[in-house]
């Protein structure tokens, strides 16, 4: 069964439309969803999610329709998008305790393990954490209900290339045993040389490809200079398809 399967969606702002979007992410996969800035991959994973009212199409989660059952699948799933900054006041263990209450299957003792092994600690205010620390603390509340498929948007930015790598490598170990898959959305494209299976371009709001990431990768041979040999980068297969010509 596959974790996600979006199928034509669909969301028109007066500015901006997300056409007729559709992918799907398989079980124990890393998806990266990329696109330049105002593309639409924030669109995309609030529209999937139903925070803002698609116009059209469908998302279906670990097999159930996520309208209809918005819910139980709340239950099942990570989503961490735009962080935890409202909350700079307040404690940790404050906010695990009202998200603890709203999780049928939160599991305490993994939540405990997590805090470990991120070594945070839940005295401490959001306002003191760092970037990184805010990122795996919301990871840790994800994995703590133990969410099979989590939905992060831009968890990487802001992060220094260490911390980044850390949470890449992290990201790595939880889709492991193939129980979990990860969909991120990101515009650093070498997060995703390193740690991705799949890539999801957005471009001007439309599907550019979704794809195994080396098929991905061949299927943009065409961008190649002549003198170019081996498979271009993400970042030059982005860069390629986005260039502008200024007539000034
Ligand atoms: N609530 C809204 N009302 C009207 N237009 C919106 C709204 N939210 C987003 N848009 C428009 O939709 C387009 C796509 O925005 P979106 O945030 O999805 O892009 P993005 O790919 O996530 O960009 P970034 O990389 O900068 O985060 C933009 O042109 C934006 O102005």
């Amino acid at each position: 069964m596959e974790m996600l399967a979006v199928k034509g969606l669909t969301k028109r702002y007066p500015n901006f439309t997300l056409d007729n979007v559709t992918f799907s992410l398989a079980p124990g996969r890393i998806m990266g969803l990329i696109g330049k800035n105002g593309a639409g991959k924030s669109t995309t994973l609030k529209s999937m999610l139903n925070l803002v009212h698609p116009d059209k199409g469908s998302v279906v989660i670990l097999g159930k329709d996520f309208k209809s059952n918005e819910e139980s699948i709340k239950q099942e799933i990570g989503v961490v998008l735009g962080g935890i900054d409202f909350y700079q006041h307040k404690k940790l263990e404050d906010i695990t305790a009202v998200t603890r209450r709203f999780y049928k299957n939160w599991d305490e003792a993994s939540y405990q393990n997590y805090l470990q092994t991120f070594s945070l600690d839940p005295k401490k205010k959001v306002k003191e954490l760092s970037t990184g620390m805010k990122v795996k603390y919301m990871i840790a509340l994800a994995l703590s209900h133990h969410a099979k498929l989590l939905i992060l948007d831009e968890p990487t930015s802001g992060l220094d290339p260490v911390s980044r790598d850390d949470l890449l490598n992290l990201f790595r170990q939880l889709v492991k045993d193939g129980k979990r898959s990860i969909l991120f959305s990101t515009h650093i494209t070498s997060d995703l040389e390193k740690c991705a299976d799949d890539i999801t371009y957005i471009k001007d709001g439309k599907l550019l490809k979704s794809a195994e990431k080396s098929t991905f990768i061949k299927s943009f041979a065409h961008l190649k200079e002549p003198s170019e040999s081996g498979d271009l980068t993400l970042e030059e297969i982005m860069v390629r398809m986005e260039r502008r010509q200024y007539n000034v």
